[in-house]
C-alpha cells in the first residue's frame, strides 16, 4: 500500500485521508498492485510489504480512535490494509501478473468498497444518533425545569388561592427576568381575576425580590390565565432613554417606558387621551420629556404645550432651537422639538381657541376625504398631522376654583369632547389630584392611557380610581423614581418605568428629528389663522424673557409685529437673526431650565466643606434655584424661609397660595415632604403640632 506524498514536503503518511467506499478501494487496489509489481520487477524483500500493511493498519487504527470512530470502523479499516498488505506480500512472492493474482485483486476491492461502504453509513447514522440523545437530553432538562416552575405554581395557587389550575405551557421570557404561565382554570366557575387579586400574597409566596410581581391577566379564553411572573426587578435601575430616535408614529405607538419584563410599552393615542399623575419629585418632568420626545419622533404629530409654570416643560424643546445653540449638516437652523408653547394664561387661551377652530373646520372641510376614505376618523399622516395638546398640570387647572382657571378648563374639556376623530388628543398632567379629576366623567372615558408615578409617594395616589378593575397594585411595589404604574386599552394596568432622558439627548432629538416634523396642513392652518402662524412673535414670547434685565430688553426687542427670538429656524433661512443683546439672557435662561431639572449644575444645598453657610439674614435666592420655576412653589418656599424658627404649616401655605395660585393642600404637603427629603426644610413637632421649619432656622440639633 502505498502512501500519500504531498508536493512540498516529501512522503506524508495521512491516515485519516477522507475517503469515499470507491475512490478508498481503488487507492487500496491500485497502490497495492503498484508495490507489488515494482516490488517484484525490483527483488524487494516481500516481507516488506506486510511491515507497511501493518503500519498502515496501526496508523489507521491510531487516527480513527482520535476521531471516535465506531470499532467496527476501526476493524474494517484495519482489516482493509492487512488484506492488502498480505495480497501485496504473496503477489511479489509468486508474481503479480497471473490471472489469480488480478482476480483476487478486483475481489478484494470490491470487497473493500462494500466494507467500506457500510462502515461510512454506519458512522453517520451513529453521528445523527449523538446529535439526537444531545438534543433530546437538552429538551429534557428545559423541560424539566419548566416542570418544575409549574408544578410549582400549582401547588401555590391551590395553597393562596384554593384553585386547582393545569399549566399548559411555561415560556421563559428571553430578557431573562422572569417567566409566563399559561394555565387552564377548574371547571366550575372559577375566573381569572380570583388569581389576579392574589397577586400581592402570591408574590410573597414566590419570595420574589421586591419590585417583582406575579400578575395574572385573562388568557385565549375565559377559561385559561395567563401568570406573568417577574424574578428580576429592572426597575431599580436608571435606564436612559434609547439612543435610536428613529421615526415614530401615532398608528404605530409611541414608547414611553418599560415594563417589569424590560419590555417597551407604547401607547396609541390615535383615538385617546392620556392622563399623567405624579406627586412633586417622583420623575413627573422627566416623563413629560419622554412624552415630548417621542411626540417629536413621530412623523404625523404637532405638538402644542401648555405649562403655565412657566413653560418650565416646554422650553428646553423650545430654546435650544430659537437662539441657534443646535445646527444641522451645513450650518442650517434646527426646528424646535415642539410646535406651540403657551406658559401664559392669554396664550394658552390663544392656543385652546386654535385646537377648536382646527378641529371644527377639520369637520366640515374634510368631508370629502371622509368619504373616499369611508370613515368617520380623519386620516392622519403626515400631511394632515395629529395635535398633541400636552397640558402640564392641566388637571390641576381642571379641578381649579380660580375663574380664570375655569374657562381654561372649559376648553380643555371642548377640545376633549368634540376633536377626537379630527385628530386632536390632550396629555393631562397631574400632581395628584386624582380624585377631582377622575371624577370627570369626559375624562373617564377619554383618558384611558394612564399613567402614575409613585416614586414612593403614598398620598392622594388612589391606584384603584386610576386603573379600576385593576387589583393587587401596590403603590410600595414601585418606590422608585420615575417608576409606577401604566395601563392603557391594549395594555393592562402593571409596574412600569420611564427611561431617564438627559438634557444631551434633548438637544440631540431636537437636531435629529428637525426634517421630520410635518406643518400644519393648509386647511387647519387656514383655520388657525395668525393666532397660530404669529405663535413665535416677540410681544407673545415675552415671558420666555420676563426676567431680562431692563438695560437690554428695552433695544433688545424690536417692536412690530414678525420680531422675537430667533425666527431663522422656523423660516428656513440659513441667516440667523438672533438679537445680539438678549441671546446670552436667553442662553442662560435655558441652562438655569436644565440645571433645575436635570441637576447638571452643582446642587447648592450640597455640604461642601469649602463653601461658606448661606449669608444670614433675607431671601436667598439661590434656596428658590432649584425648586425650579414654578412660582407657586417658589412662594410656598418664601414663606416657609420667613416663617423663622416658628415653622409653619401644610395647611397655612395654601390658604396664602389659595387666591393668586390656586394651590391645594395636599400640593403643598407633596412640597413639605420633598424639602424635608431634601435637606431643605426640618420637620418639628408631631401630629397636630407638627411644623415645618426651614433649615435655616431650624434648631441646631
Ligand atoms: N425615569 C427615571 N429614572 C431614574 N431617575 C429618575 C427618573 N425620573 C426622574 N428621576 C430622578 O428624579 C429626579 C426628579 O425628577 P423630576 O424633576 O422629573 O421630578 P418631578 O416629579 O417633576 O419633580 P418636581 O415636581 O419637583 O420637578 C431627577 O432629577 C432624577 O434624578
Amino acid at each position: 500500500m502505498a502512501a500519500t506524498a504531498t508536493k512540498h514536503s516529501g512522503p506524508v503518511l495521512d491516515w485519516s485521508a477522507g475517503h469515499g467506499p470507491v475512490t478508498g478501494a481503488l487507492s487500496a487496489t491500485t497502490g497495492a498492485f503498484a508495490v507489488a509489481t515494482t516490488g517484484a520487477a525490483t527483488g524487494m524483500p516481500p516481507g516488506w510489504a506486510f511491515a507497511v500493511g501493518a503500519a498502515g493498519a496501526l496508523g489507521h487504527t491510531v487516527a480513527g480512535l482520535r476521531a471516535r470512530n465506531a470499532g467496527r470502523t476501526l476493524a474494517a479499516r484495519a482489516a482493509a490494509w492487512l488484506i492488502g498488505a498480505g495480497w501485496t506480500t504473496w503477489a511479489m512472492t509468486y508474481g503479480p501478473l497471473s490471472w489469480a493474482a488480478l482476480g483476487s485483486l478486483a475481489t478484494i476491492g470490491v470487497g473493500i468498497g462494500a466494507a467500506a461502504r457500510s462502515t461510512a453509513l454506519y458512522e453517520e447514522a451513529r453521528e445523527e444518533e449523538a446529535i439526537a440523545v444531545e438534543q433530546r437530553q437538552i429538551a429534557a432538562e428545559l423541560s424539566a425545569e419548566r416542570r418544575e416552575i409549574a408544578a410549582e405554581w400549582i401547588d401555590r395557587i391551590q395553597r393562596v388561592c384554593g384553585i386547582t389550575i393545569r399549566v399548559v405551557g411555561v415560556e421563559k421570557w428571553q430578557t431573562g427576568t422572569g417567566y409566563s404561565l399559561d394555565a387552564e382554570l377548574p371547571p366550575g366557575g372559577a375566573t381569572w381575576n380570583k388569581i389576579a387579586a392574589e397577586s400581592a400574597r402570591l408574590s410573597a409566596d414566590a419570595r420574589l425580590p421586591h419590585g417583582c410581581t406575579a400578575t395574572a391577566s385573562p388568557g385565549i379564553h375565559q377559561g385559561r390565565v395567563i401568570i406573568d411572573v417577574t424574578t428580576v426587578n429592572v426597575l431599580t435601575e436608571e435606564r436612559t432613554y434609547p439612543a435610536d430616535y428613529g421615526p415614530l408614529s401615532v398608528h404605530t405607538g409611541i414608547p414611553w417606558g418599560y415594563r417589569t419584563n424590560a419590555e417597551e410599552i407604547r401607547v396609541h393615542l390615535r383615538e385617546q387621551c392620556a392622563l399623567v399623575v405624579g406627586p412633586t419629585g417622583s420623575g413627573k418632568t422627566n416623563m413629560v420629556h419622554t412624552i415630548l420626545a417621542g411626540f417629536a419622533r413621530s412623523e404625523d404629530v404637532l405638538t402644542w404645550v401648555i405649562d403655565l409654570n412657566a413653560g418650565s416643560a416646554g422650553l428646553p424643546w423650545v430654546l435650544p432651537a430659537l437662539n441657534g445653540e443646535i445646527q444641522r449638516e451645513g450650518g442650517r437652523p434646527v426646528r424646535p422639538g415642539i410646535d406651540w408653547l403657551a406658559g401664559t394664561f392669554d396664550e394658552a387661551m390663544t392656543m385652546l381657541d386654535t385646537a377648536v377652530r382646527v378641529a371644527k373646520q377639520r369637520k366640515m372641510g374634510y368631508q370629502d376625504l371622509l368619504a373616499r376614505h369611508n370613515t368617520d376618523l380623519l386620516p392622519i399622516s403626515a400631511t394632515i398631522p395629529q395635535i398633541m395638546l400636552v397640558i402640564d398640570e392641566g388637571a390641576e387647572i381642571l379641578a381649579s376654583p380660580d375663574r380664570q382657571m375655569r374657562k381654561l378648563a372649559e376648553k380643555i374639556l371642548e377640545v376633549i369632547r368634540i376633536a377626537r376623530a379630527m385628530g386632536i388628543r390632550t396629555v393631562l398632567t397631574a400632581l395628584g389630584a386624582t380624585g377631582s379629576v377622575l371624577g370627570n366623567l369626559m375624562i373617564r372615558r377619554e383618558a384611558k392611557v394612564r399613567v402614575a408615578l409613585t416614586g414612593g409617594e403614598t398620598e392622594g395616589m388612589d391606584l384603584s380610581k386610576m386603573f379600576p378593575g385593576s387589583r393587587g397594585l401596590r403603590v410600595d411595589q414601585a418606590p422608585y423614581k420615575g417608576a409606577g404604574f401604566m395601563g392603557t386599552p391594549e395594555s393592562p394596568a402593571a409596574l412600569f418605568k420611564a427611561w431617564r432622558i438627559l438634557p444631551n439627548q434633548i438637544r440631540q432629538i431636537i437636531a435629529a428629528t428637525s426634517d421630520r416634523h410635518p406643518v400644519l396642513d393648509d386647511l387647519s392652518a387656514k383655520a388657525a389663522g395668525p393666532a397660530y402662524t404669529r405663535r413665535w412673535d416677540a410681544e407673545r414670547t415675552a415671558w420666555m424673557r420676563e426676567d431680562t434685565p431692563s438695560n437690554n430688553t428695552a433695544q433688545a426687542t424690536p417692536s412690530g409685529p414678525g420680531a422675537g427670538l430667533n425666527l431663522s429656524a422656523l423660516r428656513e433661512q440659513p441667516s440667523k437673526q438672533i438679537l445680539p443683546e438678549s441671546e446670552d439672557e436667553i442662553l442662560r435662561r435655558f441652562r438655569e431650565q436644565i440645571d433645575a431639572h436635570f441637576a447638571t449644575a452643582p446642587d447648592p444645598h450640597a455640604p461642601t466643606e469649602q463653601a461658606p453657610p448661606p449669608a444670614p439674614g433675607g431671601l436667598n435666592l439661590s434656596a428658590l434655584r432649584n425648586e425650579q420655576d414654578n412660582p407657586a412653589q417658589q412662594a410656598a418656599l418664601a414663606l416657609l424661609l420667613a416663617a423663622g424658627s416658628e415653622g409653619t404649616g401644610a395647611s397655612a401655605i395654601a390658604r396664602a397660595l389659595a387666591d393668586e395660585y390656586g394651590t391645594t393642600r395636599q400640593t403643598v404637603v407633596g412640597w413639605l415632604k420633598a424639602w424635608v427629603k431634601d435637606g431643605i426644610a426640618v420637620r418639628i413637632g408631631e401630629g397636630t403640632k407638627a411644623r415645618y421649619v426651614h433649615r435655616r432656622h431650624a434648631p441646631e440639633s
